[in-house]
């Protein structure tokens, strides 16, 4: 399968060159305090200045205002901004004029009136990631090794380009991709061997999984 993967929660030297290494055609950085993944504006540079050209670099937001996008763009050179929060159509269509950066608004999805959305946010967006909805009270809007029912978009598209997300891993990708028609994946847990520590062993195991298939 020549799937797309993103890589989410790089957090360190290690776990971006373990990305690399494997394959990843995308690298998240996580912007949320509350995230084991956070990184300062500061590590988030320091990373991405390493990156190999050709390899996206994502920054992870959620709910974030124009101060803080400022600096984190003056800060961090980033190829794509993924809004993670309950940013509307209007707010993602803000953020995409004022920094004329790619936009991936991210979609949580547990119910068929949640896919719905898919749609207007595809008009809107460059990419869609469609990931698991956060459970009720959840520390974090996403991260959270939760999948929803695939079946709910299964062979579905939208008006964007799309990434299936929440709860993948090594073991079950390969089937979330047949089933759902996925050209790309995310994948932030299911890599972990503990919250925010990446294992480059099961990093290379998920993308191993999808060449192999
Ligand atoms: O990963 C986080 O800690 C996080 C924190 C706050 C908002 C979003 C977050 N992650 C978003 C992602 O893009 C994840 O990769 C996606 O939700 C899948 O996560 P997982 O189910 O852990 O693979």
């Amino acid at each position: 399968m020549d799937t797309r993967v993103k890589i989410c929660g790089i957090n360190s030297q290690q776990s971006s060159e373990a990305a690399v290494a494997a394959g990843a055609q995308y690298l998240g950085f996580v912007f949320f305090p509350k995230s084991p993944r956070n990184v300062s504006l500061e590590l988030a540079r320091d990373l991405a200045l390493d990156v190999p050209v050709g390899v996206a670099k994502v920054a992870l937001v959620v709910n974030s205002t124009d101060e803080a996008l400022d600096q984190l763009t003056d800060t961090v050179p980033i190829d794509i901004l993924q809004l993670h929060g309950s940013e509307d159509l209007e707010r993602v269509k803000a953020i995409r004029a004022r920094y004329g950066l790619p936009v991936m608004k991210a979609v949580g999805v547990s119910s068929p009136q949640d896919v719905k959305a898919l749609d207007a946010y595809g008009l809107v967006s460059d990419q869609v990631l469609v990931d698991a909805k956060a459970p009720k009270g959840a520390a974090l809007p996403g991260g959270n090794g939760l999948a929803f029912d695939w079946r709910l978009i299964s062979k579905r598209g939208w008006n964007a380009p799309w990434m299936l997300a929440g709860g993948l891993t090594p073991e079950n990708v390969v089937q979330a991709i047949q089933l759902t028609g996925a050209k790309q994946v995310d994948v932030s847990s299911g890599v972990e061997s503990a919250p925010g520590v990446k294992d480059p062993k099961k990093i290379k195991a998920f993308i191993d999984a999808i060449r192999a298939a």
